[in-house]
């Protein structure tokens, strides 16, 4: 490589009493792509942030287009062309399309904004990168995978040149990643650089022009990118094998029936009669508004349930709120676990703590058994291997991933006994992720039955005793999982489609 775009040498980090980031080096060129692996706290987001000017280095250089970076604030770097599109998503959704390619810098005339010239050149470059959204429409009605490119164009629109991608393909289907991947290639062959950071392999692989894992702090370069294969990145990224956790071989039983649904309906569901056996991971398919994630969230309270009925163990439950759907047993991991529950202020043991205070952690007279709440605390960190110094520490110093399982901890500990999970290895790191399945799997041993919502269908293969396929509001089928593939999955799920529109 003559003169790289970027050269990183021998940065470290240090926090307090965390070495996040121990004397990284990488070089990236004009129109390369590299993605960074690692499990969850390994120091991926410790490395972009640097690079954007988030925080500074303890030690070492970054040089950007041959700019020494240590002088530059955040701003300067952008000046440069260089953009971090953040984990979650940092459009603006109550403003319109346009506003958001301008980010606030809105061009004038006779001392007024210039709103014909704004809709015209938002409009062009909506055309010229293939988004078809009207520039005046509002974000917060984009469909996910445009408000993604919309943050891109944004950057673009700016003046990028390095663009670092955190985890951009997180909730979406098959077919979003392609067209995400589509555009990034599109932009690459234009000379935008992209540093991207996930934790599927295969994507990695797929999309990749050179790759470093990170571990503990410390940074690999994968040396033969072109022999790379998915089995030798997991065992870069985990440091030995990752053993994948399948479902039991036994069936719950047909007939012990623990949650039964009669005719609900609220908003995006149309009459569904469904049976949920004691014990059973139920997987739920659709595609996004067939009334999947609709049915999961009237189930937990979150949409309000306009007719029919809910039996819980025979009994009738009132889901009028989320808070009323947990004490009648029922927890809900919601794949926007960022927007809908971290404290960041409050320690680890809080966090996980919240949720089990209206009931399950009480004693008489009402109050809290403290002690209880820590023992549990500090048990899912040690199930869950939750990266931290202390049950004490607060959540705003756990990397992304670690948050998320103080999350899924915090359900978890609920003790419910129906649990819906909505994405629940979004953001985790392929080890952690089956720890979580692992711990899912043997709370449906003691009887929880659990509801699996994901668009990741080895995962939902591995998990499931049977599969409900949801379109247009409606369950279309149910199906067992007899060792199906997810080529008779995406069969099923289609075929459901075809039948409904014909
Ligand atoms: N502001 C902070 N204060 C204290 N420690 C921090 C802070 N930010 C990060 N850390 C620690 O630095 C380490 C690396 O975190 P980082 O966020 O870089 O991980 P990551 O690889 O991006 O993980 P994830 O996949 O979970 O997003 C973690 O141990 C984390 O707890």
């Amino acid at each position: 490589m003559s003169q790289p775009l970027l050269r990183v040498t021998n940065v470290s980090k240090i926090f307090g009493a965390t070495r996040a980031l121990s004397g990284a080096n990488l070089d990236i060129a004009a129109g390369e792509i590299h993605s960074l692996l690692g499990r969850n706290g390994a120091g991926k987001s410790t490395l972009v942030n640097i690079i954007a000017g988030v925080y500074p280095q303890t030690e070492g250089d970054v040089v950007f287009d041959g700019h020494d970076l240590r002088k530059l604030d955040i701003f300067a770097r952008q000046k440069l062309g260089i953009r971090l599109v953040p984990q979650h998503e940092n459009s603006f959704p109550d403003l319109t399309v346009a506003e958001n390619i301008f980010a606030g810098d809105l061009p004038k005339k006779n001392g007024l904004v210039d709103w014909s010239t704004i809709n015209e050149v938002a409009a062009q470059e909506l055309a010229a990168y293939g988004v078809d959204a009207d520039p005046r429409g509002m974000v917060r009605d984009l469909s996910s995978i445009d408000a993604r490119k919309l943050n891109i164009i944004r950057s673009m629109h700016s003046g990028a040149r390095l663009i670092i991608l955190d985890e951009p393909t997180t909730a979406l289907t098959t077919r979003e990643r392609e067209e995400l991947f589509a555009f990034v290639r599109d932009l690459k062959a234009m000379g935008t650089a992209f540093i991207f950071i996930s934790h599927y392999l295969g994507e990695v692989l797929d999309l990749s022009d050179s790759i470093s894992v990170l571990r503990d702090g410390l940074m690999y370069p994968v040396e033969d990118r072109a022999s790379a294969t998915q089995e030798h990145l997991g065992e870069l990224v985990a440091g030995g094998q990752v053993e994948l956790t399948r479902r039991r071989a036994e069936r719950p039983d047909p007939s012990d029936v623990l949650v039964q649904i009669r005719g609900l309906r609220s908003a995006g569901v149309e009459d569904v009669d469904l049976g949920i056996r004691r014990g059973e991971v139920l997987g739920i398919i659709g595609f996004p508004g067939s009334g999947a994630r609709e049915f999961c969230r009237a189930l937990f309270g979150a949409d309000r349930v306009t007719s029919g009925t809910v039996h819980l163990e025979g009994r009738l439950v009132r889901l009028s709120s989320p808070r009323q759907a947990l004490r009648e047993g029922i927890a809900y991991i919601s794949f926007d676990r960022h927007r809908e529950g971290i404290m960041p202020l409050m320690d680890v043991n809080e966090n996980i703590g919240i949720s089990s205070h209206a009931g399950a952690l009480r004693r008489a007279w009402g109050f809290l058994d403290l002690k209880r709440q820590r023992q549990r605390s500090q048990q899912y960190r040690d199930e869950l291997k939750i990266k931290c110094n202390t049950i004490f520490d607060p959540m705003d110093s756990l990397s992304g991933g670690n948050q998320q399982k103080v999350l899924v901890s915090r359900l978890l500990s609920t003790q419910p006994s129906l649990l819906i999970l909505d994405e629940p290895t979004v953001g985790i790191d392929i080890l952690s992720r089956e720890e979580i399945i692992s711990k899912v799997l043997e709370l449906t041993r003691t009887g929880m039955s659990a509801l699996y919502l994901t668009n990741d269908y080895e995962e939902l293969l591995r998990v499931a005793d049977r599969l409900v396929f949801f379109d247009e509001g409606r369950v279309a089928s149910v199906v067992d999982n007899d060792d199906l593939t997810i080529e008779q999955l995406t069969q099923i799920r289609d075929s459901n489609k075809e039948a409904a529109s014909a």
